[in-house]
């Protein structure tokens, strides 16, 4: 595991108790579109990564990935030259600027940012035409399941190159199995997951490391009758519609690539992953 690493420069405010949902996100929109050299930002994700960046410096906390830790997906983007990547979990579009446009240089074809809230996809729509990746970069409101599989069945995507997740913690696992059962997360994927090690996620970094026998047995003797129960302890009730029923694909592997544990832009420590599915 690379080493913690952190940066001043980085600060964002610390959360506090609200995260979001008290507008700060259209504060955020506002305050870019009356930036004096407004002009100077479009078709400029740099800048406009930026200028995000500062807001959360100087007004609120955003739960955006920052620029430590997109820079670690960003020289996986560079080297495996990925066409098609979605991401889950857009919020107010900063990822998907970032890697956006780090799959536009390496010559890449789209990348499907999914949202589950309208404003926050809104936001993040108006923040990526104005860096100039409208004809890269596309946003989806929806639950990420929904989504993932109406993409597949529409044949709007067949396979993934790579897919990053960032939504809730407690869908990684569950939407990895969905990307693996829908044939999305096939050899060859490469799978980034923020907050990897932050408060920990055993359940999507206990299924990245299983082996093949560990998953077919877990696949035919089901969920364990209490798991829901413990699911909900760990990560909070009611936030998300759980579903243990899935199977993924057991015959995939995962070769860890690089974990990371870096300091949330606020301080926190937190981690990024990587691994290839073989
Ligand atoms: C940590 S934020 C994403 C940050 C973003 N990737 C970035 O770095 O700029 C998590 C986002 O996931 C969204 N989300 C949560 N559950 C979701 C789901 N089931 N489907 C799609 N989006 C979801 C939340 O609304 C929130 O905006």
């Amino acid at each position: 595991m690379a080493e913690a690493t952190s940066d001043k420069a980085e600060e964002y405010k610390v959360p506090g108790n609200i995260w979001f949902n008290d507008g700060r996100d259209v504060e955020l929109l506002r305050s870019i579109y009356s930036n004096p050299s407004l002009s100077k930002l479009r078709n400029n994700p740099a800048g406009i990564l930026d200028a995000i960046d500062n807001f959360t410096r100087e007004k609120y906390f955003l739960m955006n990935i920052g620029a430590r830790k997109a820079a670690i997906i960003c020289k996986y983007i560079a080297d495996t030259k990925p066409s098609t990547v979605v991401e889950l979990g857009g919020y107010v579009g900063y990822s998907a600027i970032v890697f956006g446009d780090a799959v536009k240089r390496a010559g890449g074809q789209r990348f499907i940012s999914l949202e589950r809230d309208p404003l926050f996809a809104a936001v993040a729509r108006s923040l990526i035409d104005l860096a100039g990746l409208g004809d890269i970069v596309k946003v989806v409101v929806g639950k990420s399941n929904d989504i993932l599989r109406f993409m597949k069945l529409s044949g709007e995507i067949e396979s993934l190159d790579m897919l990053f997740l960032d939504h809730w913690k407690v869908l990684y696992r569950q939407d990895l199995k969905l990307c693996e059962e829908l044939g999305l997360v096939i050899k060859g994927t490469l799978v980034c997951a923020d907050n990897y090690t932050a408060t920990g996620n055993p359940l999507f970094s206990d299924y990245l490391l299983s082996s093949i026998e560990e998953k077919k047995s877990a696949v035919k003797e089901g969920p364990r009758a209490d798991e829901g129960e413990k699911i909900k302890e760990t990560f909070g009730p009611g936030r998300e519609d759980l579903n243990l029923d899935l199977k993924g694909n057991p015959e995939l592997l995962y070769e860890i690539l690089e974990i990371v544990e870096v300091v949330e832009p606020d301080g926190r420590p937190d981690g990024v992953a990587v691994a290839r599915a073989t």
